[in-house]
């Protein structure tokens, strides 16, 4: 069988405080999936994203990307983008700069990395503002542009914590149509960090129900790869049906008590 994506063995993560933020979670994310997180605050979600984007290293428990260690991510077939909340783009360049960042990193020549950059930014519909510098665009866009920042690198795993959380509901909508159309269509592996039940049911193809205290997986909800995320999609009685479903997991997630180890 083929290697998952990501495959945790038993991950916790206890912090220096004494805060355990995951008890033993097991999970494998395979290629094509969306995966959103859901869960109250506090339950884990980011440090989870955290755990496997290796910017925290797990207490306990085996994290494998692609079968290997992760010394082997970022060679080809096996790239990881991470997107945050705030865009975190830099104020003084303009957005060709911004996108062009990871690829700079890279040492990638400017005559290769020109046309990618365009390119993503034509994917997430800013081709038309190129030189224009982050403060002369909205919110959205921002986000936009900071998507374009992951997509350039043509990642294999996009993770992105809670990145339409500030935006006005019409543009997270839009946003959100948008990226289900570039995931699904590329067959990308996205793990999405979410507090709104909807954009989970919207998005994906599986909503992982985290509890808390200490943060651990609940249960899972899946959803057809197939169904077309649009606002027919968003308007049906099928979505309303999941919703509902799903808002039933999280009520009994929230009142959950742990009876697992120590
Ligand atoms: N760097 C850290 N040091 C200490 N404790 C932390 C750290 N990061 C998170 N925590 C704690 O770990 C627990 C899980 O936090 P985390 O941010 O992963 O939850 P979350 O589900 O993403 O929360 P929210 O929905 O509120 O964003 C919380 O109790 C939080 O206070």
């Amino acid at each position: 069988m083929m290697d998952p994506v990501v495959g945790l063995w038993g991950v916790e993560k206890v912090f220096g405080n004494g805060v355990r933020a995951l008890a033993p979670v097991n999970l494998a994310v395979q290629p094509g999936e969306f995966i959103s997180l859901i869960g109250p605050s506090g339950c884990g979600k980011s440090t989870l994203l955290k755990v496997i984007a290796s910017i925290h290293a797990p207490s306990a428990g085996q994290v494998r990307w692609w079968g290997r260690d992760f010394a082997h991510v970022g060679s080809a077939g096996h790239r990881m983008a991470f997107v945050f909340q705030d865009p975190t783009l830099m104020p003084w360049a303009c957005m060709e700069d911004n996108v062009r960042l990871p690829l700079d990193l890279e040492r990638m020549p400017a005559t290769t990395a020109g046309p990618l950059v365009r390119d993503a930014l034509e994917q997430v519909g800013l081709g038309h503002v190129l030189r224009h510098y982050p403060a002369q665009l909205s919110g959205g866009m921002k986000m936009r542009a900071s998507i374009a920042r992951a997509l350039v690198t043509q990642p294999d795993l996009l993770l992105m914590d809670e990145p339409f959380g500030a935006l006005d509901e019409f543009s997270r909508n839009r946003l959100d149509e948008e990226m289900a159309r570039l995931c699904y269509e590329k067959g990308l592996t996205t793990l999405f960090v979410t507090h709104s039940l909807y954009e989970a049911v919207f998005l994906s193809s599986r909503v992982i129900v985290m509890a808390a205290n200490p943060g651990r997986i609940f249960g899972e909800y899946h959803i057809d790869p197939a169904i077309r995320r649009d606002e027919t999609f968003r308007l049906s009685d099928d979505f309303a049906h999941m919703c509902r479903d799903l808002t039933q997991m999280l009520t009994e997630a929230t009142h959950a008590t742990f009876s697992g180890g120590a």
